[in-house]
C-alpha cells in the first residue's frame, strides 16, 4: 500500500470547503490536504446513521475493494479515518460533479456523448469484473464527472467480490436486473443490465421501466417491457445495443469487451477513447 494508505489522519491535516452534496448518510464537502495542498472531496458518515442501518459492514468492504482499484474511470477512494461521532472517506474530487445533474439540465445526451459515458463505464467495469468485482449499483446518483469530462464510478458501497452475492432492497430498482429484483443467484452480468439501463435514459431521459408505483416496475423489469419511444430521434444502432443488454437471461446479455466492438460504440467514440 501507498504511504497515503497507511498514515493515520485526523480532519487537522485538512482545511474543509464548500459542500459538494449530501447523501443519506452524510454530507461531501471539498477539501485540501493541509501538508501536500492536494484537493479531495471528503464524505462525512455519522456512525450512529451506520451503526442503525447495520452497514459498518458493508463500508469496510466498500474500503477493502476501493484500495485494490486504480482505473481512470474509478473513482479512488484514498482512505479513511473516524472519530468519536464519524467516520471520513477521503476520495479523489470530480471537478465536474454529478452526472445525473449534467443530465437533468440536458434532459438527454447526445448519441456521442452517451456512447463515450457507455465505453468509458464499460472499460471500467472490464476492469473490476477482472477482479472479481461486480459494482451492483451503476446508476446516474454513483457516476461524477472529472475535470476533463471523462467519467468516474464512484461509490463502491454496494460493491461485492463475486463469491458473497447477499444483498438486502434499498433506494430505486430502476436499475435492478430480474435475478436481483427476484433475489435469485445473480453475478458480474448484473452490471451490464445496469449498463443498458443507463444507456437508455443516457438517450432518452428517463430509465426504461419507470412506472408510477414500485410494484409496476418490478412487473415491467421481470417481463423486460422494453419499449422505444418515438421521440427524441434514436438510432437503430443504439436501440440494438440497448436490446442486446436488457436480457432477461444474464448469460445471454452482450459481453462488454463484444459491447466495446458494437457498431453504435465504433461509429460514435473516437480511438482515443
Ligand atoms: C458530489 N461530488 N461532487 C464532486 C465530487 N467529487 C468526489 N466525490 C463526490 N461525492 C462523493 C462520491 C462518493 C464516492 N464514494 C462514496 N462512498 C460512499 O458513500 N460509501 C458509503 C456511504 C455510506 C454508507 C456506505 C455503506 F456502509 F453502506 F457501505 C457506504 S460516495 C463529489
Amino acid at each position: 500500500v501507498s504511504a497515503a494508505e497507511k498514515k493515520r489522519w485526523t480532519l487537522n491535516d485538512f482545511n474543509i470547503g464548500k459542500p459538494l452534496g449530501r447523501g443519506k448518510f452524510g454530507h461531501v464537502y471539498l477539501a485540501r490536504e493541509k501538508r501536500s495542498n492536494h484537493i479531495v472531496a471528503l464524505k462525512v458518515l455519522f456512525k450512529s446513521q451506520l451503526q442503525q442501518s447495520q452497514v459498518e459492514h458493508q463500508l469496510r468492504r466498500e474500503v477493502e475493494i476501493q484500495s485494490h482499484l486504480r482505473h481512470p474511470n474509478i473513482l479512488r477512494l484514498y482512505g479513511y479515518f473516524y472519530d468519536q461521532s464519524r467516520v471520513y472517506l477521503i476520495l479523489e474530487y470530480a471537478a465536474r460533479g454529478e452526472l445525473y445533474k449534467e443530465l437533468q439540465k440536458c434532459k438527454y445526451f447526445s448519441e456521442r456523448r452517451a456512447a463515450s459515458y457507455v465505453a468509458s463505464l464499460a472499460r471500467a467495469l472490464i476492469y473490476c469484473h477482472g477482479k472479481h468485482v461486480i459494482h451492483r449499483d451503476i446508476k446516474p446518483e454513483n457516476l461524477l464527472i472529472g475535470a476533463q469530462g471523462e467519467l468516474k464510478i464512484a461509490d463502491f458501497g454496494w460493491s461485492v467480490h463475486t463469491f458473497n452475492r447477499r444483498r438486502t432492497m434499498c433506494g430505486t430498482l430502476d436499475y435492478l436486473p430480474p435475478e436481483m429484483v427476484e433475489s435469485v443467484e445473480h453475478d458480474s452480468n448484473v452490471d451490464i443490465w445496469s449498463l443498458g439501463i443507463l444507456c437508455y435514459e443516457f438517450l432518452y431521459g428517463v430509465p426504461p421501466f419507470e412506472a408510477e408505483k414500485h410494484s409496476d416496475t418490478y412487473r415491467r423489469i421481470v417481463q423486460v417491457d422494453l419499449k422505444f419511444p418515438s421521440k427524441p430521434i434514436v438510432s437503430s444502432a443504439a436501440k440494438d445495443l440497448i436490446s442486446q443488454m436488457l436480457v432477461k437471461d444474464s448469460s445471454k446479455r452482450l459481453p462488454l469487451h463484444k459491447l466495446l466492438e458494437h457498431p453504435w460504440i465504433i461509429q460514435n467514440v473516437d480511438p482515443s477513447g
